[in-house]
């Protein structure tokens, strides 16, 4: 074959190539235009039975130098994108999502608001021990002018023989101390059974980490009028801390407030991974505030600080870390919470730093 043949023979494919293009470009917007028809009727994007009769009727019209098992396998390719570009069109329009509401949402937690571009704080020890401990704590607390307090009254953890919390009794200290000291108490709920009586006591609802999917709990929490304060699963993507999310305003509760916590990954010298990046992309993904959790993504009293800093730099709305009088002889977690001078310097160097990233 001459060179000039060659050349002739790919200027021919070139062609081929493009109108090739064209089609697939064409059929993606009839594929996007289909995605739409079946979100209007909640069908499922994947039709195999379709896909099937389609496959069907392009080898009965076949005849040419490829193997069947060819036009197979490139067409189940094509069918396959399509059903990406239908999934990307059908999370365009997520609730949660900044492209469906391009505001800031800012959540309100009695009158004290967090997405509003103010950086705040939540500290408080990690579980609710006795009246007289938390009372401590928020003491400290408004020395520091804070008014948001964690603590835990239920305790999902690991061993079934560790401290599981004091439960109701340690929503009322919670509640009996911030009405005193006029805080706003965020405390974790675990089952959509307790959701109802939590509406008493708690200022915002907390979805801890180890039930991001406990898709029956996000759907109550979503048909409440309180805050959440959902955390990501020790193992969650992005994508699916962003649709666990999704549930809870599809109940009609868009209040959420997102924490990042750390994921689990194969490093050991913190507890878990603070997965920073996740911030700013979960504040470009989404509309919805974005917490840090210091304490339970290091845990590491001696990372808390550092990895402050990094989230307040980052953008993070919120930063969350524990405190306890007594750290030493807490009932969990005791490596990682402050005492409460640790407290008192971990919050001035804070306020310093802050001030100097405006
Ligand atoms: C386009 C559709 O959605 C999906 C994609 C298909 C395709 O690309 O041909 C076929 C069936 C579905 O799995 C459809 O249902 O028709």
């Amino acid at each position: 074959m001459s060179e000039n043949q060659l050349a002739k023979l790919r200027e021919q494919v070139d062609q081929i190539n493009l109108q090739i293009l064209e089609l697939l470009n064409e059929r993606g917007k009839i594929v996007q235009a289909i995605g739409e028809e079946k979100k209007k009727h909640g069908t499922n994007r994947f039709d195999p039975v379709r896909e099937r009769e389609s496959l069907d009727l392009l080898l009965k019209n076949y005849d040419g130098p490829y193997t069947e098992a060819t036009i197979k396998h490139l067409f189940k390719q094509i069918f396959k994108a399509s059903l990406e570009l239908q999934k990307i069109d059908y999370e365009k329009t997520l609730l949660v999502s900044r492209k469906a509401h391009p505001e800031n949402t800012v959540v309100n937690i009695n009158g004290e608001t967090v997405g509003d571009g103010v950086q705040r704080f939540v500290m408080g020890p990690c579980a609710v021990e006795s009246y007289e401990q938390v009372r401590e704590v928020a003491l400290a607390l408004k020395e520091h002018g804070l008014t948001l307090m964690r603590g835990g009254a239920y305790k999902p953890r690991t061993s079934p023989y560790d401290f599981q919390g004091l439960g109701v009794e340690g929503l009322k200290i919670l509640r009996q101390v911030a009405d005193e000291l006029e805080l706003s108490v965020i405390t974790e709920i675990v089952t959509p059974q307790d959701v109802e009586l939590a509406l008493d006591y708690v200022d915002v609802i907390q979805v801890g980490a180890r039930n991001m999917q406990n898709f029956e709990l996000l759907k109550t929490v979503g048909t409440v009028k309180k805050p959440v304060l959902l955390k990501r699963g020790l193992s969650a993507t992005i994508s699916e801390f962003i649709n666990a999310a999704e549930y809870i305003m599809a109940g009609g509760n868009d209040q959420i407030i997102l924490c990042e916590r750390g994921i689990r990954t194969y490093e050991r010298a913190t507890r878990n991974t603070l997965d920073i990046s996740a911030v700013p992309i979960l504040k470009k993904e989404t509309h919805l505030p974005v917490a840090v959790d210091v304490t339970h993504s290091t845990g590491r009293r001696d990372l808390l600080l550092p990895t402050a800093k990094a989230a307040l730099a980052i953008g993070a709305d919120l930063v969350m870390a524990e405190v306890h009088p007594d750290p030493a002889v807490a009932l969990s977690d005791s490596l990682q919470q402050m005492d409460i001078p640790q407290f008192h310097d971990f919050m001035n160097e804070l306020n310093a730093f802050k001030e100097r990233l405006v």
